[in-house]
């Protein structure tokens, strides 16, 4: 039997699937059972990069969710409309989806997940994270066997290609950001990227798949790299760091015995030790480096975006698909390493209580004593320091930087409050956290 795709997008991803399956010469012999059966477009006049039949393409996208003949629909049309309604009408009218939307999936997951499960059918999403990397599939299954303690990835490539020039350029975030928007390395609305909003999508999904629950987008922390600026790079290249977008899904240390247990979902820059696995991704690669008991740390790097890589993740979970309806003779029972079954919501931890270090950046009155009370301030709210040292000068002020040890985030922000009102303080220039 051949397994029937009604292909929702043929841009850049979509074009990319198209190609791979159109060329299936030395790649996996299930790829001869897959045929694409119509594509759904918004313009049939575009000149597209792949040769297809005229009559497989549609404006019409409703018809292929509801032709009887499609198998599986892939959704490669970005955005949260029409994509989420045609995703549900799909998974009514009973057809299996893949799609590369982790937009939707961050946001309408339960709802999707929910009626993919009654009605008995897979929805994958391996590209929607990491591109081409496999990381969804693997953290399904064999990582499935471990308990996860820390994901933490570099996720958006657009955002390290950025922090990567910064640092060999000693360029600021507005030049480099203007740059890769001309030489198409970041979109003409770089919101989503640049303030952290693609990669909280992103850590929402491995965040329930590493810890089995379902993650309340809201309470996702958030907080992008427009503010990270040459200055805060050289000082953490002088410390021993690089400045990294980090999306960290991490289980909390209890406090006591009896307290509850509860996870870190956050996105924000943050200086890495150059000696860290992480340290050492450029440009726009991706990486997840994954830790759990008892395999310890293992990573996945690889292209986080594209047509072909993506393209890799997209045809994957339709091979994936294949595979398992043509063994069990296309029962509706679930596979339980493909279909994703947790119905709980896991208790996310308020950034308060997170535990972490912080480096913070101070413009002060050059003043004698300024130092001395910047420490007492920390010691009021229990911020125990592992350095405070004056740098230099900026015009007139002196420039302080400190680095804490661990400390619950609600403490230092406390201590800050009582920082910013010391008649000595012009400033407080940056405020990064320290991995
Ligand atoms: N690009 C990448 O490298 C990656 C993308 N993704 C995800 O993959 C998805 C697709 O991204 P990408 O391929 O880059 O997007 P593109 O913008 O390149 O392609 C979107 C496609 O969908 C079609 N489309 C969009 N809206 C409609 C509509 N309302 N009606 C009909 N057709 C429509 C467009 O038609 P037309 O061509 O006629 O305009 C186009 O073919 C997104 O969810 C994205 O987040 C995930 C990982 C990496
Ligand atoms: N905009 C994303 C690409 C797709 O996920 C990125 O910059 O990584
Ligand atoms: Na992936």
């Amino acid at each position: 039997m051949a397994f029937k795709i009604g292909l929702l997008g043929l841009g850049t991803v979509g074009a990319g699937t198209a190609q791979i399956l159109l060329d299936r010469a030395s790649r996996h012999p299930l790829l001869q059972e897959i045929e694409i059966h119509s594509i759904g477009v918004r313009s049939l006049s575009k000149s597209r990069p792949v040769q297809l039949a005229d009559e497989l393409l549609t404006t019409d996208l409703e018809a292929i969710v509801n032709d009887p003949a499609v198998d599986i629909v892939v959704e490669v049309l970005g955005g949260l409309e029409p994509a989420r309604s045609l995703i549900l009408k799909a998974i009514a009218n009973g057809k299996h989806v893949v799609t590369a939307n982790k937009a939707v999936i961050a946001r309408y997951g339960d709802e999707i997940y929910t009626a993919a499960n009654s009605a008995g059918v897979y929805v994958m999403l391996e590209a929607a994270v990491g591109g081409g990397i496999p990381i969804i599939q693997p953290l399904k299954q064999y990582l499935g066997v471990n308990r996860i303690h820390a994901v933490t990835g570099i996720v958006n490539g657009t955002t390290n290609y950025i922090l990567t020039r910064m640092q060999t350029e000693k360029g600021e975030f507005g030049d480099i950001l203007a740059d890769a928007q001309k030489l198409g390395y970041a979109e003409a609305d770089p919101t989503a990227d640049v303030d952290g909003l693609d990669a909280g999508d992103k850590i929402a999904i491995l965040a329930s798949l590493a810890f089995g629950g379902r993650i309340k987008l809201q309470e996702v922390y958030c907080e992008g790299i427009r503010k990270v600026s040459a200055a805060d790079i050289a000082y953490a290249d002088k410390l021993g760091f690089v400045i990294k977008l980090l999306a960290i899904a991490k289980l909390q240390q209890p406090a006591t015995d009896n307290s509850p247990e509860a996870l870190e979902v956050r996105v924000n820059p943050t200086f890495v030790p150059k000696t860290h696995p992480l340290a050492s991704i450029n440009g726009v690669y991706n990486a997840i480096l994954v830790e759990g008991e008892p395999l310890g740390q293992v990573m996945f790097f690889g292209p986080g975006a594209g047509a072909g890589a993506t393209a890799s993740a997209v045809v994957a979970d339709i091979m994936n698909i294949a595979a398992v309806l043509k063994s069990n003779n296309n029962a509706t029972t679930l596979h339980p390493l493909l279909s994703c079954s947790h119905q709980h919501y896991c208790a996310i931890a308020p950034i308060e209580d997170v535990v972490t270090r912080f480096y913070a950046r101070f413009l002060t009155k050059d003043r004698p004593g300024v130092i001395g009370k910047l420490g007492t301030c920390f010691g009021n709210h229990n911020v125990s320091l592992e350095s405070i040292v004056q740098i230099g000068f900026q015009d007139s002020l002196a420039e302080i930087v400190v680095v804490t040890h661990d400390v619950r985030e609600g403490n230092f922000r406390k201590a800050l409050d009582e920082i910013r009102s010391l008649d000595a303080i012009d400033s407080i220039p940056s405020i990064l956290r320290v991995l």
